[in-house]
C-alpha cells in the first residue's frame, strides 16, 4: 500500500530562520511559504533529490501543531508522509486494521493540492503519519 516517502514535515520556532538556515547553511533549494488556513498552518518545502522536508510554523488560533511547538520550542519532527495511489482504498483497509483516521475520515486536500489523511500516532509507533493519494 505504501510507496514513496513523500516528505518528512518537521514544525519550526521560527520559519523565516528555518527557511534561511536551509537555503544558505544547508545549500538546499526551498520554496516560498504557503499559508494553509484550512489546516492551521504555514509551509515552506525543501527540495531534496529523493524526498521534501515541510518545514511548518501555527498559523492562526488553534492550530493543530501550536500544541506540539509549545511541548517541542526549540522544533521537532512532527510527521512522515507516505504516498499511496488511492487514498480511500487506503484509508478503507487502514481503519478495517483497526488504526484510527484523525478528523472526520475524509480526506482533505494537502499541500501538494493531493489528498491527504492522518493517522494518530499512537497507532503507528509514536509517529503521525500522513498519507497523500498520488
Ligand atoms: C495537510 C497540509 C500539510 C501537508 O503536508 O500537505 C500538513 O502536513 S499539515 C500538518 C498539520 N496537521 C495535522 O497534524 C493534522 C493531524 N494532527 C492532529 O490531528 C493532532 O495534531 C494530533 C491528534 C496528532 C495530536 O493532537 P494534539 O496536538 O491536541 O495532542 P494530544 O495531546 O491530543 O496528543 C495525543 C497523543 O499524541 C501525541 N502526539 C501529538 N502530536 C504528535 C506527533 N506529531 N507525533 C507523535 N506523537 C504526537 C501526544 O504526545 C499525546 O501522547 P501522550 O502520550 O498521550 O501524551
Ligand atoms: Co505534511
Amino acid at each position: 500500500m505504501i510507496g514513496r516517502l513523500n516528505h518528512v514535515a518537521i514544525v519550526v520556532p521560527d520559519l523565516a530562520v528555518a527557511t534561511e538556515t536551509y537555503r544558505s547553511t544547508l545549500g538546499a533549494t526551498v520554496s516560498a511559504p504557503l499559508d494553509l488556513p484550512e489546516h492551521g498552518v504555514t509551509t515552506v518545502f525543501v527540495e531534496l533529490p529523493n524526498t521534501k522536508i515541510e518545514l511548518l510554523h501555527p498559523l492562526g488560533e488553534g492550530s493543530t501543531i501550536a500544541k506540539f511547538l509549545a511541548n517541542n520550542p526549540a522544533g521537532g519532527i512532527h510527521h512522515v508522509c507516505y504516498e499511496v495511489e488511492d487514498i480511500i482504498a487506503s484509508r478503507d483497509k487502514l481503519k478495517a486494521d483497526g488504526l484510527r483516521v484523525l478528523g472526520d475520515g475524509e480526506p482533505r486536500i494537502g499541500a501538494h493540492g493531493k489528498p491527504v489523511l492522518f493517522l494518530h500516532p499512537k497507532d503507528l509507533f509514536g509517529t503521525l503519519v500522513e498519507i497523500e493519494q498520488v
